[in-house]
């Protein structure tokens, strides 16, 4: 059998893996422990997840985006890995608009003259039972405490997070915090942590420890629960900047509670694989 293709793809340093399970169907059987391995940075290509591009499974969407973390666990979301499959997409099918199915959703996404792409990246979920918690406890005042982070404000965006406003983002040790909060009992699927700070009117640092990976340059999703967490707290208005290590991501949490991720997309390398890693010999 022949190398297994994949490109290396990342948005604003959250970097990616990404295989065309359209074309190479062995890597859609593909289990938690292989995904792991070729997302090592130590032993395998390395990267924060592993995206699988597949046949689309509804009339509505271009593909099908599978997600995976470093840690080979599978995952509902992913925003910046949805504006560098969208852009895969729309450079393959000649658009400007496409829709990438992933298990939280249908996302449609937009390419934007300057090269930026934009994802509608569906509701936020405000819920105690939709982010999720432990318990029936106020989302917008979710009472965790571990160190100097307290008081979290909880979004799902088809992933969990917990966000945590304090004085200054930089001076957090979130290899310490991060860990210890990402499994608190108060989020039984474990969560994203973000903390942030308010840089000036209506632009927030955030600097994010990513459930299943590690501290991160970039999460797409967490940039877009701290824009919402920003608002409910009063703020942000709803039109925000999120400066992450990486850089500038913008979100604009609509009136519709749907949220609008907008960044830049950038591919790397490509490469290919031995389809023994597969288990084909
Ligand atoms: N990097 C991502 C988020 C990836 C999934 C997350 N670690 C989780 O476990 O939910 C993004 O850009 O949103």
């Amino acid at each position: 059998m022949n190398a297994i293709p994949f490109i290396k793809m990342h948005g604003l340093g959250n970097d990616f893996v990404v295989f065309d399970g359209r074309r190479d169907s062995v890597v859609l059987d593909m289990d938690d422990a292989t995904a792991a391995r070729i997302a090592d940075r130590k032993t395998g290509v390395g990267c924060d997840q592993l995206i699988v591009i597949e046949p689309s499974r509804d009339d509505d969407a271009d593909a099908f985006m599978r997600i995976r973390n470093n840690d080979g666990s599978e995952v509902g979301a992913c925003g910046n890995a949805t504006r560098c499959v969208a852009d895969v997409l729309m450079a393959e099918l000649n658009r400007r608009d496409v829709t990438v199915q992933t298990v939280a959703g249908l996302l449609e996404a937009r390419g934007l003259e300057d090269g930026q792409v934009s994802v509608d990246m569906g509701p936020a979920w405000l819920d105690w039972r939709e982010i999720p918690l432990l318990k029936a406890v106020d989302t917008n005042h979710i009472p965790v405490s571990v160190g100097p982070l307290s008081d979290a404000v909880g979004v799902s965006v088809g992933n969990p997070h917990a966000v945590f406003f304090v004085d200054d983002a930089e001076k957090i040790d979130l290899e310490k915090y991060g860990p210890i909060l990402e499994h608190h009992d108060m989020f039984p699927e474990r969560a994203n942590i973000e903390v942030c700070h308010l840089m000036a009117e209506n632009r927030i640092r955030m600097r994010v420890w990513e459930r299943g990976v590690g501290i991160t340059r970039a999460c797409g999703t967490g940039a877009c629960a701290v824009g919402v967490a920003a608002a409910r707290r009063g703020l942000t208005g709803r039109t925000v900047e999120v400066v992450l290590d990486g850089g500038v991501l913008g979100i604009e949490w609509l009136a519709d509670d749907h949220v609008l991720m907008t960044g830049p997309v950038a591919t790397s390398f490509s490469g290919v694989l031995h389809p023994s890693l597969f288990g084909v010999h």
